[in-house]
């Protein structure tokens, strides 16, 4: 993987629009009983009380399938129609790399507030600690604290652990390298599904795609119903894959929040702005947030997977002579730096 292209193209478009250092560092939950001011919210936030699904529940909530199912390539397209979003079992993740992942997540949230800070990220630069990269768009904070791995994350973890970073590393790596696998696995589907050219097709299973690991964590809140764990987005990717033990998960959908509550041994994939904009609008990339609660904390582990940055993403019409593109051709890195701008009006802007 050409990370250090992937890492520099983050960088030049987050130094064009950097945060101020007011902006990055979390609080120290540990030591904030109540809710301050900065992080009330003004609207009471909706938790997950499953009142919409108990509507409808066929409806609301997102499918289950199975990765070896001999139809999953048509079930996977209904669902990014209908949700932009899925549960996948039978993905073929030895229980050991996804566990091992978990463990060493809990192990970085759990380090004192000072060790953390010592891997913070710069308002410029795309790894490592800080608040999520969405903030500047929300008017007050959330209820979170994440980290950022693009490619190795030694240099970052290094600074958490000086003389024990590598178990750290070996076994993130070893957990993005199964990510990977999938990602591309579900691209290769979807491409065809939406009869996408070989020419096109190229870079899926290459070195150069754009992947990142986003680490994330929600402390117990003392007022979940006036906070906000991550605010509404939709993901600048083709898919995002999180692995998440607990609810607090919601997906828009026709107006109302649906909670996406786990499932053993199952991974959330979403899709992302890159897959709506090659589908032609045709699937889905829903706004998304997460709700923080009074007694469970949250732990995820959100990868994001997208074209090389230099790749042109296109609406792809083929499949009806009578459509017509519904956004402009752009480039990853173009659409990185409208979204890092225009946040939730970048879709928008590139419709034609
Ligand atoms: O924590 C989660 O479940 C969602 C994370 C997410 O949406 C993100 O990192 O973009
Ligand atoms: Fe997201």
């Amino acid at each position: 993987m050409n990370l250090t292209k992937m890492n520099n193209t983050l960088n030049e478009v987050y130094k064009a629009h950097p945060l101020t250092l007011g902006d990055i560092i979390p609080i120290d939950f540990s030591s904030s009983p109540s809710l301050p001011d900065s992080h009330t919210w003004s609207q009471p936030i909706d938790g997950d009380d499953d009142d919409f699904s108990s509507n409808d529940p066929a409806s609301s909530s997102i499918p289950i399938i199975d990765m070896m199912d001999p139809n999953a390539k048509k079930l996977i397209a209904i669902a990014c129609e209908n949700f932009g979003a899925f549960h996948l079992k039978n993905h073929g993740i030895p229980l050991d790399v996804s566990q091992g992942a978990e463990q060493q997540l809990q192990r970085l949230f759990s380090l004192p507030t000072q060790q953390k800070m010592k891997a913070l990220r710069s308002p410029t630069t795309a790894t490592g600690y800080g608040v999520a990269r969405i903030s500047p768009f929300f008017d007050k904070c959330m209820w979170h604290e994440g980290f950022t791995i693009i490619g190795s994350p030694s240099h970052d973890a290094k600074k958490l652990w000086p003389h024990d970073y590598q178990q750290f590393c070996d076994t993130m790596e070893k957990y993005e390298k199964e990510m990977r696998r999938i990602a591309d696995r579900l691209t290769e589907m979807m491409l065809e599904v939406l009869e996408i050219s070989e020419e096109k097709r190229k870079w899926v299973g290459g070195s150069d795609v754009s992947a990142a690991l986003q680490l994330n964590f929600y402390p117990c809140c003392p007022e979940p119903n006036r906070a906000m764990g991550l605010g509404p987005h939709t993901d600048t990717s083709m898919f995002t894959i999180l692995q998440a033990k607990s609810s607090g998960l919601q997906l828009l959908k026709e107006g109302k929040w649906i909670p996406v509550h786990p499932h053993p041994n199952t991974l959330i994939v979403h899709t992302g702005d890159f897959l709506r904009i090659m589908s032609n609008a045709r699937f889905c990339s829903p706004i998304h947030r997460v709700v923080p609660n009074e007694k469970d904390e949250r732990y995820s582990m959100a990868y994001f997977y997208s074209p090389p940055t230099d790749y042109t993403v296109s609406p792809s019409v083929t499949g009806d002579l009578n459509s017509v593109a519904r956004f402009r051709d752009v480039t990853v890195m173009e659409y990185i730096g409208i979204k890092a701008e225009k946040f939730g009006d970048s879709l928008s802007s590139i419709s034609t």
